[in-house]
């Protein structure tokens, strides 16, 4: 009883030295110092535990030897950096000789457990020097992306990693994406981050939304063209083609390619002409790609082999000519026909939420990082929009995009509606804006009203 008795006391005198009605940042600022503290005063015996240090040089020991010293101890990997962060901190270490960046990668686990920290990952940044990332908290619970992000043009933030670093969405290193996930898992969300995020840059937004438009329309003012069905999909799309020949033959015609241009002065791609020639960038939605796919009668199958020529001529050509895809649906494999996992080839950045089966992800990640194959059927069904990212190199990471309503969205995208630029290929597509349609009813009456 006596030491409860002084435990509350010493509990209720920390609290009224430390004036428990802090601000947030103070709470914060706090926790970050406590974690680095902890982090440095036990990181060698830390290392040591893990099987992270090595015997000391043999000149060492002889020294110590020679002049009757204490022998030297076994040396852990030498702190380059601290970066103590919002969520955690950041360690830059060089190995020691006989270390490799795997043995770090290999007991993260055990250093987490050691260093009390939530979530500790590695990477190698060259050779012999390492990049440990440690988290205070799950980060992915409650999204907050941090107010300044290294946004560049046609590189925006999207959602945040599960080692705290912002996870980008770049057009230009990774010009074409796929985004996979069972339904209810996050899919529009994600896509509605990216729309909110782009809002604000010079690019021409075009969206093919096959949900009748619910998830698109609303976003229409900041969006330069639209198609809700797949008819008017197929028109857009090879609208999009002669645009992008367009600009192929915009780009040769500023080439003037002769013997006396030297190397620098020749463009490849829209990035290289002159900013007063440069064709407006281009980032195509593309919401349920599945219903562009399928097919019942002949026309429809006609159709369909337009839409998937049109979007694997783009992913093919696009790049150079600055148009981007972004490909969102519930699956898309071999079963959806021919020309799918030609297209499927050429989309090099790979995000897949929640998925309710093996194939699912394979489809995602089995050609570029079977690992993130399990890492994605691992998601639980409580977290929508958790998330697994990948790319060509076979890195992945687990994602969270912030939780941004329509409404939100919707705001973003009309605060920016002045940016939306005229492309006149598509101004067939133009979305009309003004008073919105009268709400159909519909005819069962315990059916939702429609949105
Ligand atoms: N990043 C997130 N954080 C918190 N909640 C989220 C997040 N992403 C999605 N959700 C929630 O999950 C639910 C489903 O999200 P969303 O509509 O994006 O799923 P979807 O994959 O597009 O589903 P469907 O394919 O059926 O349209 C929504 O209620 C949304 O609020």
């Amino acid at each position: 009883m006596t030491s409860l008795i002084v435990i509350l006391a010493l509990v209720a005198a920390a609290a009224g030295l430390l004036r428990w009605r802090r601000p947030a940042w103070f709470w914060l600022t706090f926790g970050v110092t406590f974690a680095v503290l902890r982090v440095l005063i036990r990181y060698g015996s830390v290392m040591d535990a893990c099987g992270l240090t090595v015997p000391a040089a043999r000149w060492r020991l002889g020294l110590a030897r020679m002049t009757n010293r204490p022998v030297p101890g076994p040396r852990a990997p030498r702190i380059l950096r601290v970066r103590p962060t919002r969520t955690g901190l950041v360690l830059r270490i060089k190995l020691r000789p006989g270390q490799d960046a795997f043995d770090v990668t290999a007991s993260c686990d055990r250093l987490r457990h050691s260093f009390a920290m939530y979530g500790v990952t590695s990477r190698e940044l060259r050779s012999g020097v390492v990049e440990v990332r440690m988290t205070g908290y799950d980060v992915l619970k409650r999204v907050q992306m941090p107010a300044l992000t290294d946004t560049r043009p046609m590189r925006v933030p999207v959602a945040l990693r599960e080692d705290g670093s912002v996870h980008f969405r770049d057009y230009r290193t990774v010009p074409h994406a796929l985004t996979l996930g069972a339904t209810e898992s996050g899919k529009s969300v994600y896509q509605r981050n990216l729309v909110a995020s782009l809002a604000s840059q010079r690019v021409a937004l075009v969206g093919i939304d096959c949900k009748q438009g619910v998830e698109l329309f609303p976003l229409a003012r900041r969006f330069s063209a639209l198609a809700d069905n797949p008819d008017s999909a197929a028109e857009l799309l090879e609208a999009l083609v002669s645009h992008m020949e367009d600009v192929y033959q915009l780009i040769r015609a500023e080439q003037r390619i002769t013997a006396d241009v030297p190397d620098a002065g020749v463009a490849a791609d829209i990035w290289d002409l002159r900013e007063d020639l440069r064709p407006i960038p281009i980032v195509v939605l593309v919401d349920e790609v599945a219903e562009l796919a399928l097919f019942a009668t002949k026309d429809e199958e006609k159709r369909r082999d337009r839409i998937i020529t049109a979007l694997a001529r783009l992913a093919q050509l696009g790049r150079a000519a600055g148009i981007y895809l972004e490909i969102c649906g519930q699956r898309f494999g071999s079963e959806l026909g021919k020309g799918i996992t030609m297209l499927r080839a050429q989309l090099t950045g790979r995000t897949a939420h929640r998925v309710n089966d093996e194939s699912s992800a394979n489809m995602a990640f089995g050609d570029i990082a079977p690992d993130a194959v399990l890492a994605a059927i691992q998601i639980p069904t409580d977290t929508p929009g958790v998330a697994v990212t990948g790319d060509s190199t076979g890195g992945w990471a687990r994602i969270r995009a912030p939780h941004t309503s329509l409404r939100q969205a919707v705001n973003i995208c009309n605060r920016h509606a002045d940016l939306t630029p005229d492309v006149p290929a598509l101004a067939p597509f133009r979305p009309a804006l003004g008073a919105p349609a009268p709400a159909l009813v519909p005819a069962v009456e315990s059916a939702p009203a429609a949105a």
